[in-house]
């Protein structure tokens, strides 16, 4: 199994430095960097290691350190006892990097790399981490390879990598030209989720669910993210990505993914893992936009600083999603998400077809399993049971299994999970460019003429009503 501490702690480096591109930015102060300290706490940071952040504000290292000091006091929990010596391991360099501005970046990465070689007799490992938005990964890329950056290291990409499917095509020429494959590492950090990744073992570990995992025992998968959450601090980014690109064609089509492969080789094997994972995204259908689409942009957005009045970015998608293979075929996968919504949850709710037998027609509530896979995950299961009393009626009960219960368990955030991941060579959870460029043509539809108007929903609502049609004739397990 990849990810069992043993694994990792063996194959970590002495040393390594972490580049981090977009050090000033809203994922690098709320995921990167208390993720990177977190896998300082748990012991598993080499036993030498550095950041150099990167980034066009004006800063010194001493200014980037004031910045991580927040960063890191914001996540909550306190700072790390011993801080003030960690916090010296962090650099800093100005301005953006490129083919014709490297900065100072390759004289404070040959000054880092030559303490750790002194302090470890080894050379360290480097991780560039572009953080940055979709359209600097060409410049930075082109930039690490012109100042001979990229050799021997591994370069974190975020998400999304691409903003359809040429812009993938060109992105993955020019990468494939500086960087082997093994070298990236494209990040999607809701596979990092404990919940996520429970998956596999719910599965394969239980027959319970293993036998059960196809389209003769499951009507429907949802997918269901709602956030409460504005965009108002990060207008520019949001107003040039949208819900579905920022949200359905990377995070839900990966988590869909994870419940929809086939059993992979060996569950040992990383790359066994990753390619049982992204094989089944080549079975996506393209997305219908007329039929199995909608789309919203909630009320207000429009007087967001930053976004144009008249604004048709979408803010919510919902849609239905057909995986052709023989294990799903004829199963929706119904996938949603969307900002300012009634509340924050992340759950895949499998919704078992009614029994056969003497009860098929009486239970009203669907059966489901689900997986909760904000925070510490849970598995809860929505079963049928007779109601407690002298009548035979029946009733729907909820059993929960909160991971965090899990004797000998410490989960880890998604970022610090994938990070860890990234520092011992763990590629299992990272995505290929074979599955992105399957995920982008199913997606292509939606980028097309075709693509619905977003419909107005209120903000604090669960979107457009239009969307309910899309899980008939069940309805959204999460709300209403
Ligand atoms: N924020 C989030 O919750 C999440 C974001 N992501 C992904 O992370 C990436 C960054 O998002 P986010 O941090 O929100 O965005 P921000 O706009 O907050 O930050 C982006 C950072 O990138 C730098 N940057 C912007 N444009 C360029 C450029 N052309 N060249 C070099 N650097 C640049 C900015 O530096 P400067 O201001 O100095 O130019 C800033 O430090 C996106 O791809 C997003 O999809 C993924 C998961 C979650
Ligand atoms: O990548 C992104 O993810 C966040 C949600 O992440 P989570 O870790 O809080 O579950 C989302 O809000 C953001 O828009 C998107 O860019």
């Amino acid at each position: 199994m990849p990810h069992t501490p043993s694994s990792t702690t063996q194959q970590l480096p002495d040393a390594a430095v972490i580049v981090l591109f977009g050090a000033t930015g809203d994922l690098a102060g709320r995921m990167v960097l208390p993720a990177i300290v977190e896998v300082h706490e748990r012991g598993l940071m080499p036993r030498a290691w550095r950041i150099i952040g990167c980034a066009a504000d004006e800063l010194d290292d001493e200014g980037f350190r004031r910045h991580v000091d927040e960063a890191v006091a914001r996540r909550g929990g306190g700072l790390p006892d011993d801080w003030a010596h960690i916090r010296g391991n962090v650099r800093y360099c100005a301005g953006t990097f490129g083919v014709d501005n490297p900065g100072r970046l390759p004289e404070v990465l040959g000054e880092v790399r030559e303490e750790l070689r002194r302090e470890t007799g080894g050379e360290p490992v480097v991780i560039h981490f572009l953080a940055v938005p979709p359209v600097a990964f060409a410049p930075i890329t082109r930039g690490l390879g012109a100042h001979h950056l990229a050799d021997g290291a591994r370069v974190i990409f975020e998400k999304p990598y691409g903003t359809s499917l040429e812009s993938f095509e060109k992105l993955d020429a020019l990468v494939k030209e500086v960087l082997a494959e093994e070298q990236v590492f494209r990040i999607d950090h809701f596979l990092g989720k404990e919940g996520v990744q429970t998956i596999y073992v719910l599965r394969f570990a239980n027959q319970l669910f293993g036998s059960e995992w196809n389209r003769s025992s499951i009507e429907q998968v949802q997918i269901d993210v709602p956030e409460d959450l504005d965009v108002a601090n990060r207008a520019t980014f949001y107003e040039a990505t949208g819900a579905a690109l920022d949200m359905l064609v990377t995070h839900l089509f990966q988590v869909a993914s994870q419940v929809a492969m086939e059993p992979p080789m060996d569950l040992r094997d990383p790359n066994s893992v990753l390619q049982a994972r992204e094989a089944v995204l080549k079975s996506f259908h393209p997305l219908d936009p007329k039929e199995d689409v909608v789309l919203g942009q909630f009320d207000g957005y429009r007087d967001i600083p930053g976004v144009p009045d008249d604004s048709t970015q979408d803010t919510f998608v919902a849609a239905r999603l057909w995986v052709d293979t023989e294990r799903w075929r004829g199963v929706p996968f119904l996938l949603r998400t969307g900002k300012r919504m009634a509340t924050k949850q992340q759950r895949i709710t499998l919704v078992l077809r009614p029994p056969f037998g003497p009860l098929a027609h009486e239970l009203k509530v669907p059966n489901t399993v689900e997986i909760d896979f904000a925070g510490e995950g849970e598995v809860a299961l929505g079963m049928t049971v007779k109601t407690p009393g002298p009548d035979l009626t029946y009733s729907s009960g909820r059993a929960r299994l909160n991971l965090d219960d899990v004797v000998g368990g410490e989960g880890l955030s998604p970022y610090a999970s994938l990070i860890n991941d990234a520092l011992v060579g763990d590629r299992s959870l990272f995505t290929t460019a074979e599955g992105l460029r399957a995920a982008f043509t199913a997606f292509a539809p939606l980028q097309g003429p075709d693509r619905p108007a977003p419909l107005p929903y209120p903000p604090g609502s669960w979107g457009p009503e239009e969307a309910r049609r899309l899980a008939a004739p069940h309805r959204w397990m999460l709300g209403e």
